[in-house]
């Protein structure tokens, strides 16, 4: 069974890619197991080392969107790719929008060692 550290990490990190052209979302949703039960509707990929991802846990502590208090945003932008399902995309031909952007990271951290499960939001 996928822990939430690892699934965390296998929906979310791409520290060495970023995207090249606009079917960047559409081959990594399929290649990271986003786009097997339904399209996932959103889904933001980080092109940052997982070190500097881990350590946004030690970063300013917010509370989440669903009122939990364990969500920390990141003091400095991060390079991301947001990927946003297509109007007209048909499962299981998921197809998605391909957005890069810069921004602070929210995301929500359990256990010990006290590591990121959950993407909250970009802002
Ligand atoms: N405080 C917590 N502490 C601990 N755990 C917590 C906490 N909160 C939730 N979980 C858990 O995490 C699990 C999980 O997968 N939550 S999820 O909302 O579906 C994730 C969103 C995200 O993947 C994606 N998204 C969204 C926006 C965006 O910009 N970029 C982007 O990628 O869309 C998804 C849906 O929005 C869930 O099982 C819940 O139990």
């Amino acid at each position: 069974k996928e822990s939430w550290v690892m699934k965390f990490q296998r929906q979310h990190m791409d520290p060495d890619g970023y995207p090249s052209n606009s079917n960047y979302c559409n081959q990594m949703m399929r290649h990271q197991n986003m786009t097997e039960r339904q399209c996932k509707p959103v889904n933001t990929f980080m092109h940052e080392p997982l070190v500097d991802v881990q350590a946004i846990c030690l970063q300013g502590n917010i509370t989440c969107k669903n009122g939990q208090p364990n969500c920390h945003k990141s003091s400095s932008s991060m390079k991301i790719t947001v990927c946003r399902v297509a109007s007209g995309s048909k499962y299981p031909n998921c197809a998605y929008r391909t957005s890069q952007k810069e921004r602070h990271i929210i995301v929500a951290c359990e256990g010990n060692p006290y590591v990121p499960v959950h993407f909250d939001a970009s802002v």
